[in-house]
């Protein structure tokens, strides 16, 4: 008898470079910021701003804060999360299945993730773009870079895309249990970071053109016009956390990190919450970064160095970053849940 044929499934991260030189660290940021759902300008100006600005001079000095992270034998936190992740939800689904992991730029590519799956003649694929919250420049870029590739088979499987997980209990849980060791009530706040976007890109997502960042307190809840709004699915996520942690709403802040640019991101900046808090003389603070299913250089370097020295700096304590959802069994629980849905 033929053997039976497995389910595909194609776990997609951002990326990260192949090491720390800034050789490697120029390649991936090339890759990365020429993405035209990413610097959503025109080519001309794309290519203008990324390779004549952008890279040159952000590529040395990221490189240094990649070689800060790197670890000796595991290498970029990102990608050796997302190894354990691919290793243990392989091992939950068994032999009916194969899974596969990719980074949406660098190594390992989608397309040689993809062919592993066609190699394997998979019945169906199901990708799961390793990003809570729905953006046009995370997992809309994934969507469509799979949706290129696979265009040119000749027998193409049944394929479905995970659209968001902003609100997945078991991810909500995980987050809320990885607090719990930093006994979360010896803080004088907690922030929710998340990773920020362009206010452009947020507005091109609402399709009535009139409500998003229109609209006072647009996003702070979901709703039917902003149901696939990244700012919206971030305050739910927070909420939820927030929630199960039974956290009261004056105890904490949504705020957005990582801006690149002078175009307005969306708001509030991290950066300027952390000033404010520290002015009113808060000294502890607990932060999640819940737009990460992975430690990455945003959530270890930025969040624990650089906001950690700038609040003490202002006069505050401590900063605590409550680590990612990384290989919890309670995540790897909910990716298996996406998995066999
Ligand atoms: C959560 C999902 C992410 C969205 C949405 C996103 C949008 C976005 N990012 C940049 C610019 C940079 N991001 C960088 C790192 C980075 N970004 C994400 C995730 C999202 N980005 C992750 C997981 C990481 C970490 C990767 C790692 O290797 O650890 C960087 C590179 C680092 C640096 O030089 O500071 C840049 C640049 C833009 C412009 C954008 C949306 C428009
Ligand atoms: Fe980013
Ligand atoms: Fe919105």
């Amino acid at each position: 008898m033929l053997p039976m044929s497995k389910k595909g499934i194609l776990l997609v991260n951002l990326g990260t470079p192949d090491s720390p030189s800034t050789a490697d660290v120029r390649k991936y940021l090339n890759e990365f910021l020429m993405d035209a759902r990413v610097i959503d300008v025109n080519p001309f100006v794309r290519t203008v701003l990324v390779q004549g600005i952008i890279v040159p001079f952000r590529a040395p000095k990221s490189a240094k804060l990649y070689q800060a992270i790197w670890d000796k034998e595991t290498g970029s936190p990102l990608l050796h999360y997302s190894k354990l992740q691919h290793q243990a939800l392989q091992q939950r689904l068994g032999d009916e299945y194969q899974v596969e992991l990719a980074m949406r730029y660098q190594s390992p590519s989608i397309e040689s993730a993809l062919q592993r799956l066609k190699d394997a003649l998979v019945s169906d694929i199901k990708v799961i773009p390793l990003f809570p919250q729905y953006a046009s420049a995370s997992t809309g870029s994934v969507q469509e870079k799979v949706m290129e590739l696979v265009k040119g088979w000749q027998t193409i499987p049944n394929i479905s895309f995970v659209n968001s997980f902003h609100d997945d209990e078991l991810m909500i849980e995980t987050f809320a249990n990885n607090a719990q060791k930093y006994q979360p009530e010896t803080y004088d706040h907690i922030l929710f970071s998340f990773h920020g976007l362009p206010q452009r890109q947020i507005q091109k997502c609402d399709h009535t053109h009139n409500y998003c960042l229109k609209v006072d307190g647009c996003c702070d809840t979901l709703n039917d016009t902003n149901k696939f709004c990244y700012s919206a699915q971030s305050y739910d996520t927070a909420r939820l956390i927030a929630e199960k942690m039974g956290l009261p709403k004056e105890k904490y802040t949504v705020c957005f990190q990582s801006r690149l640019g002078n175009d307005p991101w969306v708001q509030p900046y991290t950066s300027k919450v952390i000033e404010e808090l520290a002015k009113e003389g808060k000294k502890r603070l607990l932060v999640f970064c819940p737009a990460f299913v992975a430690d990455c250089l945003e959530t270890v370097y930025e969040v624990t160095e650089e906001y950690g020295g700038e609040f003490k700096a202002q006069g505050g304590e401590h900063v605590q970053l409550v680590e990612s959802l990384n290989d919890s069994p309670t995540f790897i629980d909910a990716l298996e849940k996406m998995a066999r849905a």
